[in-house]
């Protein structure tokens, strides 16, 4: 591919090929069965296999990009790979893709990528495979305008003989290896946290009266089940996601049509130098639903106190 298609292109489609990778990395250290778990906090575990996913993320985008800002969840790492970790070649469908003009000259000085490795290890070391992704998220001038989104253990329920899937978004263009679906009318679906609770973010959960409540692992999950029609909203009103947890699942559901926002309705900046919380919490709704209904409906105090 000529070296005039745009950077961004070029990035997104080497992180569909990189998550891949990673996804592979995750499987074979659980399938290995030595997690190699540390604990970097309260309930904020880190295992081999986001280690190992991190290093063949960077490694390859380092690679082809060595002057583009990557910020990655698990901080600096040895981006000294085994050679199989090294993906080299970019997805040829992304690479084909229109860019939009707002960002087709972007520079690498323009651009940040964020790197989660392994979204939902606490659901990954308990077993809840389905519940894990790896996220990629390119912004440029502090703007999600590209997301990445790949399920190591997709299919893995039903007994697929070949697990994983990738699902992506481009601002301006679309998103692509799902089927975007919207979940039923006359029904309230919410999706939240089944692993970091508290009283404020049970406290918004119960003000916007749902039929019926999922409390599942991983950002990345939640929001490929508002993509797929299985949920309505993505609720949770505290701080403790961080800007790789979001970069990637805003594009891809923005992309079809739905809102990642704050708690109050504002979008989050993933310039190099922002803080990293999420400090607003996080408010994802689904193609054809009313964000503005959630903020109105989550209480007065729990948006007080959740300000950016
Ligand atoms: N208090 C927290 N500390 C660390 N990570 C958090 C916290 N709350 C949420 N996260 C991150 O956000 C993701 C979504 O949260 P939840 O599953 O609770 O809804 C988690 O899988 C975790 O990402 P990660 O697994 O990449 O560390
Ligand atoms: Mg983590
Ligand atoms: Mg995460
Ligand atoms: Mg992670």
């Amino acid at each position: 591919m000529a070296q005039t298609t745009p950077l961004v292109l070029r990035l997104a489609a080497l992180s569909v090929n990189a998550a891949n990778r990673a996804g592979k990395i995750i499987r074979d250290v659980w399938s290995q069965g030595d997690l190699g778990i540390v604990d970097k906090g309260q309930n904020d575990p880190q295992t081999e296999a986001d280690r190992s996913s991190q290093r063949c993320i960077i490694a390859s985008l380092l690679n082809q990009f060595p002057n583009v800002k990557i910020i990655g969840e698990e901080g600096s790492c040895n981006v000294e790979v085994p050679s199989d970790w090294l993906v080299t070649e970019g997805d040829q469908s992304i690479l084909q893709l229109n860019c939009p003009k707002e960002y087709q000259s972007a520079t690498d000085n323009d651009v940040v990528v964020w790197v989660d490795p392994l979204d939902g290890t606490s659901e990954y070391t308990q077993g809840l495979l389905e519940h894990v992704t790896v996220l990629v998220g390119i912004a440029v001038r502090g703007t999600a305008v590209g997301g990445i989104i790949h399920q190591p253990y997709y299919g893995h329920a039903s007994g697929a003989e070949t697990l994983g899937r990738t699902l992506w978004g481009i601002k301006g263009i679309g998103v692509g290896g799902f089927t975007p679906a919207l979940p039923p009318a006359n029904q309230r679906i919410i999706a939240t946290t089944r692993s970091h609770s508290n009283p404020l973010a049970e406290q918004a959960i119960a003000a916007l009266k749902a039929d019926k409540v999922l409390a599942v692992g991983g950002a990345g999950h939640k929001v490929i089940l508002l993509m797929e029609g299985k949920a309505h909203a993505y609720v949770f009103a505290r701080g403790g996601t961080k800007r790789w947890d979001t970069c990637a699942p805003e594009v891809v559901l923005e992309a079809m049509g739905g809102r990642l926002t704050d708690m109050r309705g504002v979008q989050y900046l993933y310039d190099h130098d922002t803080n990293h919380n999420n400090t607003g919490g996080v408010l994802a709704t689904a193609k054809g639903e009313d964000h503005e209904w959630y903020i109105k409906n989550i209480p007065e105090n729990v948006r007080e106190a959740l300000k950016q």
